[in-house]
């Protein structure tokens, strides 16, 4: 049910500061993709232009044939409908339980009773996992609880494309372990379009069917996880290993010195690390958009870094009841 976004040309500036240019990209229907980047690089940006938050300068963005870049106010209000947003902190109502915040679109758009409102609120309270939670304020509720919080709420009109920005960003890895997963499971339940900016290199490795990286003010690349991850481009490779030696630095690119004093050390990017399995789902049933894992280097003769698609689980030996100190009590 998914639809996809067909971005061309878009380019957006705030007074005079182009903060990317010339972007052109399809976000395939009911697939998972990411959009990294160093920071400030314009994916907050990015993202309020998709959900016609912000108006781009130039270009298109076409959503099952609206121009969202282009079209009017009453338009843009009908097609908005279509998407959910998770924004950073959530973006609760402060003086509303969690309930009402997220029963608020309902009861925004739709002529449903209360009775109904009601559950549907509590059917994806429990798919986020909030059940017992939804008379608290958000003050009352962790960081985590709160991005979940907004998630039920920008599930409940069951959106067509949904919209992440930085869902990781403040949680710990145990609760973006848990969020990731979540992410996953919904895609496969809703096979809803879903594009998550974020800055988190583990998520952007092992979640999505497909990353985008914006950098220096343009679009260095956009494509399936496997081509991402094998890439031997300078940004993309540096991006996506985390590594220091490359052309991105602490103030975004490194300047003319830097690069020469690097060179001159012949310092060089490690070996390209294996490719991990993706993120399954929970249920051990494969998302619509799934592809198998290899497939896409296969497809396309390239080989993957040694020990790719290897099982990372990690396998303990039987404990014994010498090793536990006794028999079972
Ligand atoms: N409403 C605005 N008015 C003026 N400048 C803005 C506005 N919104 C964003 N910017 C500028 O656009 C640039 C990109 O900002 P954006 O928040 O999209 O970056 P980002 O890649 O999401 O950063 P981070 O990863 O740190 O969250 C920044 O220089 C920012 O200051």
């Amino acid at each position: 049910m998914g639809v996809e976004i067909r971005v061309e040309g878009l380019t957006k500036s705030f007074h005079g500061q182009v903060v990317w240019r010339d972007v052109t990209l399809t976000i395939p229907a009911g697939e998972i993709s990411v959009m990294l980047g160093p920071s400030g690089t314009g994916k907050s940006v990015f993202l309020k232009c998709l959900v016609g938050l912000l108006k781009p300068d130039r270009g298109h963005i076409y959503v099952d044939g609206h121009d969202i870049a282009t079209c009017g106010e009453r338009e843009l209000y009908a097609v908005r409908k279509r998407f959910g947003v998770l924004f950073q902190d959530g973006a609760l109502f402060g003086s509303m339980s969690v309930y009402d915040n997220v029963a608020f679109p309902l009861r925004e758009h739709t002529r449903l009773s209360e009775r109904e409102i009601r559950s549907i609120v509590m059917e994806k309270i429990e798919l986020v996992g909030l059940l017992g939670s939804e008379r608290k304020l958000p003050s009352e509720i962790s960081g985590g609880m709160r991005k979940r919080a907004g998630l039920a709420r920008a599930l409940v009109l069951d959106p067509e494309i949904m919209l992440f920005d930085e869902p990781d960003s403040g949680l710990d890895p145990v609760r973006t372990a848990y969020l990731n997963q979540l992410i996953v499971d919904l895609n496969q339940q809703t096979g809803a379009t879903f594009l998550i900016v974020t800055h988190d290199v583990n998520t952007a490795r092992t979640v999505p069917d497909n990353i985008g990286l914006l950098y220096h003010q343009h679009l260095a690349m956009f494509g399936p996880r496997e081509m991402c991850l094998c890439s031997e481009e300078p940004v993309v490779r540096q991006f996506l290993n985390a590594q220091r030696i490359g052309p991105i630095g602490m103030a975004e690119e490194k300047d003319a010195d830097e690069l020469a004093a690097e060179a001159a050390s012949s310092a060089e990017l490690p070996p390209l690390p294996p490719i991990p399995l993706q993120l399954q789902p929970s249920n051990g049933l494969p998302r619509p958009s799934q592809r198998p894992p290899g497939q896409w280097c296969a497809e396309h003769g390239v080989t993957p870094p040694p020990g790719s698609f290897q099982s990372t689980t990690p396998t303990f030996p039987p404990v014994t009841a010498h090793q536990t100190g006794g028999g079972p009590s």
